[in-house]
């Protein structure tokens, strides 16, 4: 059984929010989407005591032995029992680890401590007294506001507990080949994938994590959790990052200081957010009962994109070049927020059914002469999948290594059967 957990490949989608970011932290709703763009994470079992990462996309390759590792904590599946936040003796152990001059940047910081939290969270050294080695890869834009740090920790947690047997010891489908996780067992990786991103982000509302693990299109509030959403995949968006780099971490921390310091200014904000998010909901119930065309639905939608980025702005989180893709856009007759933490990152437009592809492509134009990079994309996909790169049906695919990992084409990863398994309306099957 354990041969099949040896070599794995897991991917897991990035999403977009259309409402509610920020505000969905502070117990608001948010509504938002799997993408069509995703991070894979190939492990494979090794014969020595080596712990070895490799995050092309950020820069970073370590390597510890197993002796160096403080821990690790006895394994509790239910990752209530765990302190919220991660004790500051084992903080200040890892971050000891991984304090050298590779791993001076806030990015290598927060995803090696992630991994290795999991990692000694979920190991049981008696039973798996071998190393291992990660190599991850995105194709979404790291750190830009489309959840990567979501999709690298549903993928973290997916991978480690497959591997060290918490998950997928009943696979109907035999010892070779996994045809996706169970209902419950994705409940287990979107828990532990949430304590990756609070390591990551510090104080995650879960909405990311949540739409990565599960996909599809999600209307969530924390903590009663979410809600299949119909209606929201049909529409059609163009995506801009601005490549201007930003922390979420940073810009959640800075509302919460504010929110503190203003209560009575942040507080209305917040429900304002939280009636566009309401708005939105009714009407996609009212299109579906018939009481709204689709042209009417795009109206009321512009107008609440603009309440939205308009009330994002008043807190903080917008920045000049995404008033500029704003600006840009209403020239024709198209409204735009940023979508994510803002601070920079991504912006979404919504594309009108009058919209033409002239006016796409004179869009994009005039925003890649600013040096931004323009996308429409599918949303409401497959949430997390797994493959064995041992079932036979992956033969083709041979990873065996790091560096086969790091050259392997964007096409042969999607075409892994494992994430194939799922429903168009991104329910797992
Ligand atoms: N493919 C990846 N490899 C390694 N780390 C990653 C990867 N994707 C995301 N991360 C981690 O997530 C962080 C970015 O998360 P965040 O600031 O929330 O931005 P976003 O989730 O919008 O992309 C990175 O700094 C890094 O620590
Ligand atoms: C700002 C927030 O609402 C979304 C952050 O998304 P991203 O990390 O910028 O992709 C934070 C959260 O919900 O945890
Ligand atoms: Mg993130």
């Amino acid at each position: 059984m354990l041969a099949d957990k040896e070599n794995l490949l897991i991917s897991a989608p990035g999403k977009v929010i259309l409402f509610g970011e920020h505000s969905v932290v502070h117990g608001k709703t948010a509504i938002a989407a799997a993408l069509g763009l995703r991070n894979y994470l190939f492990l494979q079992k090794r014969q020595d005591d080596v712990i070895e990462i490799s995050f092309p996309d950020i820069g970073l390759d370590r390597t510890w032995k197993l002796t160096d590792l403080p821990g690790p904590l006895p394994y509790c599946p239910d990752e209530a029992t765990h302190p919220l936040d991660m004790h500051k003796d084992l903080k200040q152990a890892l971050t000891k680890l991984i304090d050298c001059d590779e791993a001076t940047e806030l990015a290598k910081e927060q995803a090696t401590l992630a991994f290795l939290y999991l990692y000694i969270c979920l190991v049981d050294l008696k039973k798996w007294p071998h190393g291992l080695t990660i190599c991850t890869r995105s194709m979404l834009p790291v750190g830009a506001g489309l959840g990567s740090s979501a999709a690298f920790a549903v993928c973290l947690a997916a991978a480690l507990l497959l591997h060290f047997g918490h998950i997928g010891n009943h696979s109907p489908y035999g010892d070779k080949s996994f045809e996706g996780f169970t209902d419950v067992e994705l409940d287990l990786i979107n828990r532990w994938s949430y304590q990756a991103e609070q390591v990551i982000h510090g104080n995650p509302s879960g909405v990311d994590n949540a739409v990565s693990a599960y996909g599809g299109a999600k209307m969530y509030t924390k903590p009663s959790g979410f809600q299949t959403l119909q209606g929201f995949t049909s529409l059609r968006f163009l995506l801009t990052n601005t490549k201007v780099p930003r922390s979420t971490k940073a810009l959640v921390g800075g509302v919460g200081a504010r929110l503190t310091t203003y209560p009575e200014v942040m507080k209305p904000i917040l429900d304002a957010m939280q009636g566009v998010s309401n708005k939105c909901v009714d009407m996609f119930q009212q299109l579906r009962n018939g009481e709204l065309t689709t042209s009417q639905v795009t109206e009321q939608l512009q107008d609440l994109i603009d309440f939205n980025q308009n009330l994002l702005t008043a807190i903080g989180v917008s920045h000049p070049s995404l008033d500029t893709i704003c600006r840009i856009t209403r020239k024709f007759n198209l409204k735009t927020k940023l979508t994510g933490a803002g601070g920079g990152g991504c912006a979404v437009t919504l594309l009108r059914d009058d919209t033409t592809e002239e006016t796409v492509d004179a869009i994009i134009s005039e925003l890649a002469a600013l040096g931004y990079d323009c996308f429409e994309m599918s949303i409401g996909g497959p949430g997390a999948g797994v493959a064995s790169l041992a079932d036979p049906r992956n033969e083709p695919l041979r990873i065996n290594s790091i560096s086969e990992m790091q050259m392997v084409s964007k096409d042969e990863l999607e075409s892994v059967a494992g994430w194939k398994y799922h429903r168009p309306d991104g329910n797992h099957v």
